[in-house]
């Protein structure tokens, strides 16, 4: 913790591992992104248990419409200043547009994002075989992986649009063997974006790390939104998988708490925020 005079919360540090852990025992794992050191440390003092630095920072920060133009440059500078609020939460990064584009590009953006910046984790989208031979590179360099399967953004261009993702047989069958993949290479948690419930239920299931939702129904181990759309703030329209928490409270630290009660008890998601 780098934030000066901080009146510190007293929490056991959360860990790969330990993440685990939670889901052997069922406890639900909260997760919601952070892209500077004084909302990261809103998320610290709330118990939130991982931080994602994601590459949504291009649409909610810098006002793209998609997150495509965001460089590991930009990457390294938000996980290192989210870095410098955080003591006990898990930190993810996400690798950026194209940094997954051979197994050397991968393993110079982990080291900058984990040696540098202080990243405990990369996140990295998709299970092409150049990205399981990333995971498979990082996870021997000691850099343990994310994996990012479903509605993942920086594909929008071949989706035509942030649309659901796995609603036919074939494609859902193929988000099981595309999860058993990336757990296979070695990632060892997995978020799940813009699916059905049941494929949601089906993938939670079917692999031994834990499963982060957002768009994924109840029945994952955990759940990720994007702050500002949990706060309310986004530039435009919010996802329909989303939840303002800020409205009818009075300040970011009851919003985050509130969260992370309704993640904790099963409350978030409910049926408004799922697809069938
Ligand atoms: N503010 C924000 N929130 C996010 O959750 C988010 C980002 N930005 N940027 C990166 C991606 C893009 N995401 C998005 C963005 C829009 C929809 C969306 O509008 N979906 C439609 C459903 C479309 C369908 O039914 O196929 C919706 O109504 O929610 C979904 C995911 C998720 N991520
Ligand atoms: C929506 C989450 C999972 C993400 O990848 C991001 O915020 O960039
Ligand atoms: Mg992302």
């Amino acid at each position: 913790m780098y934030v000066q005079n901080a009146n510190l919360p007293d929490r056991k540090p959360v860990t790969v591992p330990g993440l685990r852990a939670m889901k052997a025992q069922g406890q639900r794992i909260t997760m919601l992104t952070a892209y500077d050191a004084s909302f990261a440390w809103q998320l610290e003092a709330a118990g939130i248990d991982v931080a994602l630095v994601g590459d949504s920072l291009g649409m909610v920060v810098q006002g793209h419409a998609s997150t495509l133009p965001v460089t590991l440059d930009q990457m390294v500078y938000h996980t290192a200043a989210v870095a410098r609020g955080l003591s006990a939460t898990l930190l993810v990064a996400d690798l950026p547009f194209m940094a997954d584009r051979d197994v050397a590009h991968v393993l110079a953006a982990g080291a900058r994002l984990v040696g540098e910046a202080g990243a405990a984790m990369v996140k990295i989208e998709g299970a092409a075989a150049h990205v399981l031979e990333g995971i498979a590179a990082l996870t021997a360099r000691a850099m343990p992986v994310c994996a990012h399967l479903g509605l993942t953004p920086q594909s929008v261009h071949r989706f035509g649009g942030f649309r659901i993702q796995g609603r036919e047989q074939a494609a859902a069958d193929q988000l099981v063997t595309d999860a058993l993949a990336v757990q296979a290479a070695g990632a060892q948690l997995l978020v799940m974006e813009g699916v059905p419930v049941e494929l949601g239920r089906r993938v939670t299931a079917a692999v031994e790390i834990p499963v982060i939702g957002i768009g994924a129904g109840p029945h994952c181990d955990g759940q990720v939104l994007v702050l500002h759309d949990m706060l309310g703030v986004t530039p435009g329209k919010r996802p329909k998988f989303s939840k303002d928490f800020l409205a009818g409270r009075d300040s970011v630290a009851a919003a985050i708490r509130a969260y992370a009660d309704d993640v904790r008890s099963g409350a978030f998601p409910a049926p408004e925020h799922c697809f069938n």
